[in-house]
């Protein structure tokens, strides 16, 4: 698979996102994330419906509990054949492991969500009371996925070099907070452009807002798999 560009489908209603997805041409086969707050609407049917209509679904739970716990969830999604599921790498060891576990027999990549492009140093430092520098803190984590069974993290794509290195340049690095030069940042703290995350060597771009809050999502989209295919 090429890499994608993951369209982020956060919507308030179905309506508004099948919509959204109409503007594509029908043969566009377009990878989306369905994160928490469509799947606590629409749950597995609107998963199902979109892999029928021929989609990659990168499934973003960001699982976080106990390991058998997480393994029986993943042994259900395993079920779902979706591409990619998420859970928080801070689950530690064990948890990791019991992800990749119940994902046994499926095509389902696991990645681990390192630190949220949404938190930054001064966060990461006084918040959370993480003594590290960012970039640390991220390759740590990459590590503790790595040696755990994930197929790959979730990171900003200023940390990609790094985690790479740390881990082997097959370790995936999926990374949201992307941000062409002309859109707005928001709550994300760790960005990149599209450019600049397929320089540092990014597997996949996550991207939400800047293509389905634009006034054409179809062109913004177009866009960014320009200057990320550049
Ligand atoms: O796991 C994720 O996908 C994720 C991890 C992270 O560290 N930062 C992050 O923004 N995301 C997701 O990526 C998407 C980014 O959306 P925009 O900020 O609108 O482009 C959202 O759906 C987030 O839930």
């Amino acid at each position: 698979m090429s890499k994608p560009v993951i369209v982020a489908l956060d919507f308030a209603d179905d309506f508004e996102c099948i919509n959204f997805l109409n503007q594509f041409p029908k043969d566009d086969k377009l990878f989306l994330k369905i994160g928490l707050e469509m799947f606590c609407q629409f749950g597995y049917p609107f998963v199902r419906n979109l892999r029928e209509r021929g989609y990659n679904i990168f499934l973003d739970l960001k699982l976080h509990d106990i390991p058998n716990t997480v393994k029986r969830t993943c042994e259900m999604i395993a079920q779902w054949d979706v591409q990619m599921l998420t859970v928080h790498a801070t689950g530690g060891a064990e948890m990791i492991e019991a992800a990749k576990k119940g994902l046994d027999g499926s095509a389902t990549k696991l990645l681990a969500v390192t630190q949220l492009t949404s938190l930054g140093q001064t966060e990461l430092a006084n918040e959370l009371q993480v003594p590290l520098k960012s970039q640390d803190y991220v390759t740590h984590l990459a590590k503790l996925a790595y040696q755990n069974g994930a197929d790959g993290v979730i990171s900003s794509a200023l940390e990609v070099p790094l985690i790479k290195e740390a881990t082997s340049t097959n370790f995936l690095c999926v990374t949201p907070g992307i941000r062409p030069k002309s859109a707005q940042v928001g709550d994300q703290k760790r960005v990149a452009t599209p450019a600049h995350a397929r320089s540092l060597g990014s597997d996949a771009i996550v991207v939400g807002r800047p293509i389905t809050q634009a006034a054409d999502g179809h062109q913004a989209y177009m866009n960014i798999c320009k200057e990320w295919n550049k």
